[in-house]
C-alpha cells in the first residue's frame, strides 16, 4: 500500500515548498513526490498539478516537448496562488526513459509520438491516474482544480470520488522542435491547445 513516507521543508526558487514521498516502503529510490506550497488552504478547492516525470524536458530542458516549461509554469502558479503539485514517475508516459529514447529514434526516422510508441509495442499512453486521486485522497483533498490541457486527466477526476471545480490551462508558446508534438496532443489526444 502506497503511503507517505516523510515531508521536509523546501525552499525553492519559486517560494517555500513541503516536499513529501509517496512509496509502498521507504527502501523505494522512485517514490512519487509531492510539492505542496506554504500558503495552501486546504479548507477550499486547492489548485493540483499533476505532472508526469520528464527527465528530457523537466532536468534538461529539452525542446522537443513542453514538459520542462509546464513545470516551471506550475510551479509559479502553484506558489502565487497556493496548491500542490504531484509529481509522478511516469517518464514517458509510463514505458519508462529507455523506451522513450527508443521512440525518440523512431522521432527521427519521420514517426509522431504516437505513432512511434504503438511501433514500440505500447499503448499511446500508458498512465495509470489513480495514483494521483490515491494521494490527494491521503491528504484530505476532495474538491480541486486542475491545471492541465489533457482531457483524460479530466475524464479521469471526474469519474473518481474528486469533485472537479475548473480547469486552468497551462499552455506553453511552442517552438520549431516539439511544433509537431504538439500538433500530435491536440489532434489525437484532443488537448485544449490553441497552438497559434
Ligand atoms: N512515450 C513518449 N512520452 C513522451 C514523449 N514526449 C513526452 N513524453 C512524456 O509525456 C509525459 C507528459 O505528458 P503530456 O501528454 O505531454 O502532458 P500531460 O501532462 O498528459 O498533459 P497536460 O496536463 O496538459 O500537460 C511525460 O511523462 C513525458 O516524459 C514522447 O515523445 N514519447
Ligand atoms: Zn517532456
Amino acid at each position: 500500500m502506497m503511503k507517505k513516507q516523510i515531508e521536509a521543508k523546501l525552499p525553492t526558487e519559486w517560494g517555500k515548498f513541503t516536499i513529501m514521498a509517496y512509496a509502498d516502503n521507504e527502501n523505494d529510490w522512485m517514490p512519487h513526490l509531492v510539492m505542496v506550497s506554504d500558503n495552501t488552504d486546504f479548507s477550499k478547492d486547492v489548485n493540483v498539478r499533476i505532472h508526469s516525470e520528464c527527465i528530457t524536458g523537466d532536468l534538461f530542458h529539452s525542446k522537443k516537448c513542453d514538459c520542462g516549461k509546464q513545470l516551471d509554469a506550475a510551479m509559479k502558479y502553484i506558489h502565487k496562488y497556493g496548491g500542490i503539485l504531484l509529481y509522478l514517475r511516469q517518464e514517458g508516459r509510463s514505458i519508462g526513459i529507455i523506451n522513450k529514447l527508443k521512440a525518440y529514434n523512431l522521432q527521427d526516422e519521420g514517426m509522431d509520438t504516437v505513432e512511434a510508441n504503438l511501433k514500440l509495442g505500447f499503448p499511446a499512453d500508458a498512465r495509470d491516474f489513480s495514483i494521483a486521486t490515491d494521494i490527494l485522497t491521503d491528504l484530505g483533498i476532495t474538491s480541486i482544480n486542475l491545471l492541465t490541457n489533457n482531457p483524460e486527466k479530466i475524464k479521469y477526476i471526474e469519474k473518481s470520488y474528486i469533485t472537479l471545480k475548473k480547469r486552468i490551462p497551462l499552455e506553453i508558446y511552442p517552438n520549431k522542435e516539439n511544433k509537431n508534438y504538439l500538433k500530435t496532443k491536440k489532434d489525437y489526444f484532443g488537448h485544449f491547445l490553441d497552438l497559434k
